[in-house]
């Protein structure tokens, strides 16, 4: 059955007036070598991808697929060894102000507030004091935060430490959003509410965001468009309300 109810993010307007960056990655392959590859084929590509600015894509696959090779190529953690991947016109060499990744566990600081954890993101961006501040309140506030600065980390329950991540990640303003399985180590509810925030601060924000997960009904949920990995190469790559869980499962065969 191929789905037909449009969600918020299918709907979405396709034009960003944000400050959503586009990506694009030209003939980009990545080959781990070494005994520690399954293979000569373990890595990705040849891959060619746009993602355009403001955009919603999620990347599934099954495990092994390259998603977490690809987001690590997208936030500049490793470099392409052929082709190339430009964040809107320019060359990424490395980690780039512009994008920001939210990793499966929330890693914060526990000897820090979560106002200082979510400030730790703008240290490195010599903003003045008042700016980090106001920065600070605004994304806590994003991700429904408000008045939870003070705490410490331990004090906070999974979901509400997954926030302060997202948080983290806003409060720097970022073009790109990377996400890597955000909320899978959360309960059903907790992920269906944080996935639904997301997609009003998205919606709001017009950032351009790429959201892996192994979840195929979240990914057509979340994205506008689904690109599903195999073997390091795309073997879908469509419009989320013109496919199907199933479509997915049997390109996948998971
Ligand atoms: N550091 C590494 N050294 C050698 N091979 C690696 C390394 N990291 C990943 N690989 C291999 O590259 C391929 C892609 O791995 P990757 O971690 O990107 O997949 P994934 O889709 O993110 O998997 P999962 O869903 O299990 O996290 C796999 O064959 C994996 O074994």
């Amino acid at each position: 059955m191929t789905a037909t109810m449009d969600t918020p993010a299918q709907t979405a307007p396709q034009t960003a007036n944000g400050r959503g960056a586009s990506l694009t990655l030209d003939s980009v392959s990545y080959r781990y070598t070494g005994r520690a590859s399954a293979g000569a084929k373990a890595g990705i590509g040849p891959l060619n991808l746009k993602v355009e600015a403001g955009e919603f894509l999620c990347v599934v696959g099954p495990s092994g697929s390259g998603k977490s090779t690809l987001l690590s190529l997208l936030a500049g953690f490793l470099r392409p060894q052929q082709g190339q991947i430009l964040l809107a016109d320019t060359p990424l060499a490395g980690p780039h102000p512009r994008l920001t990744l939210v990793q499966q566990e929330a890693a914060l600081f526990p000897w820090r507030t979560v106002a200082g954890n979510v400030a730790f993101g703008l240290e490195s961006q010599r903003l003045p004091r008042p700016e980090r501040e106001s920065r600070t309140t605004d994304a806590l506030r994003q991700v429904g935060l408000t008045g939870y600065g003070d705490r410490r980390v331990h004090e906070l329950s999974g979901g509400q430490r997954q926030r302060v991540s997202l948080a983290r990640a806003l409060a720097t303003q970022p073009g790109l959003l990377l996400l890597d399985e955000p909320f899978s180590a959360l309960d059903v509810q907790t992920r269906t509410s944080l996935a639904d925030e997301l997609l009003g601060i998205w919606w709001q924000q017009k950032i351009t965001v790429v959201f892996v997960t192994h979840q195929l009904d979240e990914a057509l949920h979340l994205g506008q468009r689904v690109v599903a990995l195999k073997d390091g190469a795309v073997a879908l790559d469509a419009r989320a309300k013109d496919v199907s869980v199933r479509q997915l499962r049997e390109t996948l065969e998971v």
